[in-house]
């Protein structure tokens, strides 16, 4: 009986290898398939041990979601190369900004997210099960996209709140996910933040996915992942009058490196 299970199961594996290897449609979905998979059934069992732990919503949580999420690449065989992690070290809290690909983001964000650090997503995640419910506890802010006026309120209810717990704001300014290489423009909700409670915005880059992964294609496959942190830059002095400013040099900044980052050539760059 336990020899015919195991046959069975051996047999099944080999059909899912050879079907994965003849077809990049088959590996895409059994590959973000089993992300999912381990993003649920992870998020289930870090909620037991933050609440165990911690007891409840609370960025320390964030210490043992961390932690879970760092043994993630290894299933998928990426690769991180940080630069700039001494850049994290300002005093006090900041607004950090980078780019979003993909869901397969929460990897690369872990790997190098600071202590006593939240990030603001959409409020839709919190409805998705386990996951919405590791994210709750870890202290993550939702804010409803639909509504710009809630969503406002919301960010400048962090900017007090930032300053009085000490936190870092991680923030992905381009608003949703874009897998194009290239940045989508920015909006301004980081950098109000960062101007209303007078801390750094500490830019992030992550070097473009296109070459093992794109949605379109149906490509994912192992990978480096390159990422720099930027210096901060600071916001003292600086008034709602300046934000457009602020947004736009940051924009430029980040661009810059997402295209150095990527070995994009600089005549694409010129003519985009
Ligand atoms: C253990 C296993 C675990 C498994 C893994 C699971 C989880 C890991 C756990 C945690 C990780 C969580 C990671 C979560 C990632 C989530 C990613 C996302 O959801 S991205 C999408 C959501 N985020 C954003 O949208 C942020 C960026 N958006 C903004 O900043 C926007 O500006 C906005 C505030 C949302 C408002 O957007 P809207 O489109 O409605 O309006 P505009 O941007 O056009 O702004 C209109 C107008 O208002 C001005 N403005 C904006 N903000 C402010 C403000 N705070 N104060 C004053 N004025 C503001 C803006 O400048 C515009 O005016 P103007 O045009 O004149 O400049
Ligand atoms: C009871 C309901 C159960 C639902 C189960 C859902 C299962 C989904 C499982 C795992 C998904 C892992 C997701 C990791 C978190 C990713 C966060 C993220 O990257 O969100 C996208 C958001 O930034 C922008 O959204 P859009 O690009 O605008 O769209």
């Amino acid at each position: 009986m336990e020899l015919g299970w195991l046959l069975w199961g051996t047999a099944v594996l080999l059909l899912l290898h050879v079907l994965m290897e003849l077809s990049p449609s088959v590996n895409f979905a059994l590959r973000i398939g089993f992300y999912c998979l381990l993003c649920v059934v992870s998020s289930a069992l870090a909620a037991v041990a933050c609440l165990l732990v911690n007891g409840g919503r609370t960025v320390k949580n964030m210490r043992i979601i961390r932690a879970t999420v760092r043994t993630f690449k290894y299933f998928f065989g990426l690769k991180f190369e940080v630069k700039g992690l001494e850049n994290f070290k300002v005093e006090g809290p900041a607004i950090i900004v980078s780019n979003h690909q993909s869901i397969l983001d929460m990897m690369g964000l872990m790997e190098l997210l600071p202590d006593d650090c939240v990030q603001v997503g959409k409020k839709e995640l919190m409805y998705m099960g386990s996951v919405g419910l590791i994210m709750y506890l870890g202290g993550v802010i939702f804010i409803n996209r639909k509504s710009t006026s809630s969503a406002k309120m919301v960010m400048s209810e962090v900017a007090k709140t930032m300053v009085a717990e000490n936190v870092k704001v991680w923030v992905y300014p381009e608003g949703t996910r874009n897998c194009t290489g290239d940045l989508l423009p920015f909006k301004k909700g980081a950098f109000h933040i960062a101007v209303q409670a007078q801390v750094p915005v500490i830019p992030v880059v992550y070097s473009s996915f296109t070459s093992f992964y794109n949605p379109k294609t149906k490509l994912f496959t192992s990978g480096k992942i390159k990422v720099e942190v930027l210096p901060p830059i600071e916001t003292k002095g600086l008034t709602s009058d300046d934000v457009t400013d602020l947004t736009d040099r940051c924009f430029s900044t980040m661009r810059e490196t997402l295209f150095r980052l990527s070995g994009r050539p600089s005549e694409a760059r010129d003519s985009s």
